[in-house]
């Protein structure tokens, strides 16, 4: 079952500092994403990897194509869906986990995941307690779940940011570099958090700089350059080419 279906995707982008120069990032882009897949853009630096992924989030407004979440409602394009309807979206299916957490300041990393648990539709009770399981399958120490997220490691951060995604997890989970920061037994947790999303039926669109993350998590590797996708199969295909 399709969660995920993009079609002619463009996106360019005019540098009005630079006399109006472009930059093309994606020059049509097709792709098709399940339930129960984890799909990993592989590429080298400037292919459109993160631009992908920042359309589907819609924090990029694509020029041309079609973004279609196959919600419980029935199918959505989020291009050209309305702010209140994209926000509604945003909070229920579709997350999006990138290197950095942006958290409201004097909140804790307990009430950021929490927060997003209740977005998922979880009353205060049970969302407490699924944020409460979350940070501790991330292994962040208990002592640090009500301080300020302004105070906490780059790595801390990125594990409150990666339980905030996936607790409760959406139909599909956007993830741009999620384990960048992360030491190795952290990064170890981390990864198996993201492998057991599959059995949920969640659908993964993922970034990783990481083959070994790659290797390990990806049913199918899509790999671009220049704006488009220039290759598709397992991961072994994908990475030997
Ligand atoms: N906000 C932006 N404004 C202007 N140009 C942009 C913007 N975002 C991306 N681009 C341009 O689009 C192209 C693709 O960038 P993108 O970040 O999608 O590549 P990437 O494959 O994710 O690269 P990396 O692996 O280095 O993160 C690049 O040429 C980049 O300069």
């Amino acid at each position: 079952m399709d969660v995920l279906t993009i079609r002619g995707l463009r996106k360019t982008f005019t540098l009005h500092t630079i006399d109006g120069r472009t930059t093309v990032s994606l020059r049509g882009v097709d792709l098709d994403v399940a339930a129960g897949e984890h799909v990993a853009i592989a590429g080298p630096s400037g292919a459109g990897k993160s631009s992908l992924l920042r359309c589907t989030q819609r924090s990029y407004l694509p020029d041309e194509g079609s973004i279609v979440l196959h919600t419980a409602d029935g199918p959505v394009d989020l291009v050209g869906l309305p702010d209140r309807e994209l926000a509604r979206l945003r909070g229920r299916e579709l997350g999006y986990v990138s290197q950095f957490l942006s958290a409201p300041p004097r909140t804790g990393p307990w009430e950021v995941v929490a927060a997003a648990a209740r977005r998922r539709g979880l009353e205060r009770v049970e969302a407490r307690e699924a944020a409460a399981g979350s940070l501790r399958r991330l292994g962040l120490d208990e002592a640090l779940w009500d301080v300020d997220c302004g105070v906490l490691s780059g790595g801390e951060r990125q594990r409150v940011n990666l339980a905030a995604g996936t607790v409760r997890p959406p139909r599909l989970l956007l993830l741009d570099e999620p384990v960048s920061a992360l030491d190795p037994a952290n990064r170890e947790r981390a990864l198996e958090l993201i492998a057991s999303l599959a059995a949920d039926g969640v659908a993964v669109l993922a970034v990783f700089h990481d083959l070994d993350a790659i290797r390990r998590l990806a049913t199918r590797v899509v790999a671009m350059a220049d704006g488009r996708i220039v290759r598709a199969g397992s991961a072994e295909e994908v990475l030997a080419a």
